[in-house]
C-alpha cells in the first residue's frame, strides 16, 4: 500500500506554474496525513490565482487516488496568509539600562561620607547656599534616609505637596530647591527602609519632584556605602562625587571604602573635604586641631584626589545649621564661611556646578 514517500513522489510530478518547481519544492503541499489508505492534504495557493489553480487540484487528487491501497483523497485549496507570522524575536536587543541623565538637570553631585556624623549634611546644605549665592540653580536631595537633616539646616518646614498624585513638589529656602526622602513618612513612624523601597523611592524622588530647570542637583546621601549609593550611582548619570571626612583615622578609613566605590562605580571623585579641621575657640580664637589635621590632605594626595577645603569645627558653624541658616547665609563674609564658598566657586569655575 502507498504510503506518504510514494504520495509526495507522486505530486512531485506535477509543476506550479507560478514558480515552475515541483509543487512539493515550491511549498504548496501542506498538513499532509495518509491513513489507511486515506489521504488528506492542502495546496495552499495564491487567493488571487484560486481558479486558475483547481485543475492543478484536481490533478494532484487524480494522480494520488491512481496509486496503490489508496481509497480516498481529499485535497483542499486554501489561500496562504497574507500575514507575515509574528515575529517573535525583540525588535531590538534590550539595551543595558545604564546611567540616565534627569531631564532639566544639568549636573548631578553625589555628598558621601564613609562614616556618619563627620558634617557630610552640613557641607552639603552650606554648599548648595553658597552655589545658590554665586547665582547657581541649585538643588538639594536629602536621600539620607536614616538621619535626614536638610529640612532643618534649611529652615523648611511643612510637607511636600503632590497636588496631582504623581509629581511632588519640592520646597524652597535660601534660593534652593529642597526634597528630603526623610519627608515623604509620617515623623512618628520608624520607617526600616528596605532596599527595593530604598530604590523605588530614590527613583521617585529623582524623577516626580518637579526640580525645575537646575544647573546642578547635590545628592546628600547617606554615610557608608549602600543601596542608595548603588542605585543612584547605577541609575543617574552622576557627574561627580565629593568625599566628607574628619582627619581621623576611623573615619579616613570609611572614607576610603567610600572612594573605593566610586571608582568602582566609575563616578568622577571631584575631591575630599576634611571637615572639622582645626577647631577654632569661638572665645579667644585660639586653634586646635581635635580630631587631628592634615589627615584628609596627605590621603587625598595618596588616593590622587583634590582636597577642595578644610573647614574648621567652629560653634557658629553647628548654631547656623541648627537655626535654620547655614553658615553661608547666616555669615557669608565670615572665615568660617569661607572655605565652603571657595568650593562652590572651584566647582563653578570648572564647570561642574
Ligand atoms: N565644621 C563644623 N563645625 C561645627 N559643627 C559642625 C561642623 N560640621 C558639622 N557640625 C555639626 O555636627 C553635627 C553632625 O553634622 P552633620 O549632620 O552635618 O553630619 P552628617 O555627616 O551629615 O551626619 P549623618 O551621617 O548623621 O547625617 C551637626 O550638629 C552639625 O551642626
Amino acid at each position: 500500500m502507498a504510503g506518504r514517500d510514494a504520495v509526495l513522489a507522486e505530486l512531485k510530478q506535477i509543476t506550479d506554474p507560478a514558480s515552475g518547481q515541483d509543487i512539493v519544492a515550491a511549498g504548496l503541499v501542506r498538513a499532509l496525513t495518509v491513513e489507511h489508505g486515506a489521504v488528506r492534504f492542502v495546496l495552499e495557493i495564491d487567493p488571487a490565482r484560486a481558479q486558475a489553480m483547481e485543475p492543478l487540484r484536481a490533478e494532484a487528487e487524480a494522480r494520488v487516488s491512481a496509486l496503490e491501497g489508496i481509497s480516498t483523497v481529499s485535497a483542499l485549496m486554501t489561500a496562504h496568509s497574507q500575514k507575515a507570522p509574528p515575529d517573535l524575536k525583540p525588535a531590538r536587543k534590550a539595551e543595558p539600562q545604564g546611567p540616565q541623565p534627569v531631564p532639566g538637570i544639568a549636573r548631578i553631585i553625589a555628598i558621601a561620607s564613609g562614616k556618619g556624623g563627620v558634617g557630610k549634611s552640613t557641607v552639603a546644605a552650606n554648599l548648595a547656599c553658597a552655589l545658590a549665592a554665586e547665582g547657581r540653580r541649585v538643588g538639594l536631595l536629602d536621600a539620607d534616609v536614616y538621619g535626614p537633616s536638610q529640612p532643618r539646616m534649611l529652615g523648611v518646614s511643612g510637607r511636600p505637596a503632590s497636588p496631582d498624585g504623581k509629581t511632588i513638589l519640592p520646597l524652597r529656602n535660601h534660593g534652593v530647591t529642597m526634597m528630603s526622602m526623610g519627608l515623604m513618612t509620617n515623623e512618628d513612624q520608624a520607617v526600616v527602609w528596605r532596599g527595593p523601597m530604598l530604590m523605588g523611592a530614590l527613583q521617585q524622588m529623582m524623577m516626580q519632584v518637579q526640580w525645575g530647570a537646575l544647573d546642578v542637583l547635590l545628592v546628600d546621601l547617606p554615610p557608608g556605602t549602600g543601596d542608595v549609593q548603588l542605585t543612584l550611582t547605577q541609575k543617574f548619570a552622576v557627574d561627580g562625587a565629593i568625599i566628607v571626612s574628619t582627619p581621623q583615622d576611623v573615619a579616613l578609613l570609611d572614607a576610603r571604602k567610600g572612594i573605593d566605590m566610586f571608582k568602582q562605580l566609575k563616578t568622577p571623585i571631584l575631591g575630599m573635604i576634611e571637615n572639622m579641621s582645626t577647631h577654632i575657640c569661638s572665645n579667644c580664637g585660639h586653634e586646635e586641631h581635635v580630631f587631628g589635621h592634615g589627615g584628609v590632605a596627605s590621603e587625598a594626595e595618596k588616593l590622587g584626589v583634590p582636597l577642595l577645603s578644610e573647614i574648621p569645627l567652629h560653634l557658629d558653624i553647628r548654631i547656623a545649621s541648627d537655626g535654620g541658616a547655614p553658615i553661608v547665609v547666616a555669615k557669608p563674609d565670615s572665615a568660617q564661611a569661607a572655605g565652603f564658598r571657595h568650593v562652590a566657586r572651584n566647582l563653578i569655575a570648572k564647570g561642574l556646578a
